[in-house]
């Protein structure tokens, strides 16, 4: 008998996490809401606490304190106020993968995905046919009796998806789930998982290096900097109005650090920049504004020709500066400018030797109001 096995998530809902985890002389404070079905990036630079926070909502590092809930379950609960709760990694109902399928090599794939229908007390039959029915949703129907050594990468990264789904988890957390796979896999995989994690509705982080994650998969990117949340919003807001080195880095784009003078202007590297209708947040008069750009978009003129420029009611911002480097990129030539080293302008190469652009030569740079985008860094919190 193979007749379908209903498989019921019985609490789905929503991630709601506040924790604070302290691993040695690094903390990590920070709040996470992840919607059923919602897929939520995390980025940051090594050290920044990804992997910590995963281990906090998996159970496996405990809270210093703060609360984890998971639809209407508490998972962990440290505060001075209540008793305090802390359900065992097994009975949380969270789903991990990483980049290694980690099969187990004396199991066939089919008893591989049965394994947590399995260990959650499902009879034989029933698990076999969950697993049946996983290996058909991860389109390797046809393998279920193939161990992991007759199975490619690619493969047993499906099949390692299929065994993580078929122990119904409650909360998803991936990290770098596609980083081992080849290129064509990985496009695949990205795509299973998307339509996979909408259709049970389950909340899912996943922490990645790759900008294509972010684009392809999540619905929110939230920047960790040392252990705090430097940026959280939609994947267009972060990647197009970085806040930190790190995102801009991870976004394509260069960062300008400014202060905003009065209403309506700022002033980015000494350059007043107003009537600013770039995207993202404006800061307060006052406050630390960050620009940021694509270093393509940056237009290179005669110095002579930025005062044209400047009554340009398109441009936003112009400095004049003296090149200090010249080097070839991925798609042209990048240049920076003694002025602001991190200032960098990318034009291609035919642009280049056309403009007879050389160290020591003095430019005008520009950029262009929709160019130009604004966000509001936060506060450290820790000092
Ligand atoms: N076992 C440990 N004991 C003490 N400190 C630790 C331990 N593991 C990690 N840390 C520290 O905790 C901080 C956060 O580490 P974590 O692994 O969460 O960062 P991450 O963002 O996942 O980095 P990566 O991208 O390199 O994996 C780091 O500064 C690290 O030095």
């Amino acid at each position: 008998m193979s007749g379908h096995v209903e498989q019921t998530s019985l609490d789905t809902g929503a991630l709601d996490a506040r924790v604070t985890v302290g691993r040695g002389t690094f903390t990590l404070d920070a709040e996470v809401y992840v919607a059923p079905g919602e897929i939520l990036g995390v980025i940051g630079a090594n050290g920044a606490g990804k992997s910590t926070l995963l281990g906090a909502l998996a159970g496996t590092l405990p809270l210093r304190s703060g609360q984890i809930t998971l639809g209407d379950r508490v998972l962990s609960r440290t505060d001075a106020a209540t008793p305090a709760v802390s359900v065992p990694r097994a009975a949380r109902r969270v789903g991990y993968l990483d980049q290694r399928a980690r099969l187990f090599p004396h199991l066939d794939a089919a008893a591989n995905v049965a394994f947590g229908p399995r260990a959650q007390g499902r009879g034989r039959r029933a698990a076999d046919t969950i697993a049946r029915e996983w290996l058909a949703r991860v389109g390797l129907g046809d393998r279920g009796s193939a161990r992991a050594e007759a199975l490619s990468g690619g493969q047993q990264q499906r099949v390692a998806i299929g065994r993580t789904l078929a122990a119904d988890p409650a909360l998803l957390l991936l990290d770098e789930p596609f980083a081992a796979v080849d290129v064509a896999s990985s496009v695949d995989l990205r795509h299973l998982v998307a339509s996979e994690v909408r259709r049970l509705g389950v909340p899912t982080i996943l922490v990645t290096h790759d900008p294509v994650d972010l684009i392809a998969l999540a619905d929110r990117v939230l920047v960790l900097e040392d252990g705090v949340i430097g940026q959280l919003g939609s994947v267009a807001d972060v990647l197009g109005a970085p806040s930190s080195p790190f995102a801009a880095e991870f976004a394509g784009r260069a960062l300008i650090r400014g202060r905003a003078s009065d209403h309506g202007t700022i002033h980015l590297n000494g350059a007043p920049v107003s009537e600013v209708s770039g995207t993202g947040q404006l800061p307060r008069p006052g406050a630390a504004a960050v620009g940021s750009f694509d270093p393509a978009a940056v237009r290179l003129t005669s110095p002579a020709a930025t005062s044209t420029a400047a009554s340009n009611a398109a441009i936003a911002a112009e400095w004049l500066g003296t090149v200090s480097a010249v080097f070839a990129s991925r798609t042209g030539v990048r240049i920076t400018c003694t002025e602001w080293p991190e200032f960098v302008a990318e034009i291609p190469v035919s642009r280049a030797v056309h403009q007879h652009i050389a160290v020591g030569d003095r430019v005008g740079l520009s950029l262009a109001q929709s160019d130009l985008t604004f966000a509001v860094p936060r506060a450290p919190a820790h000092p």
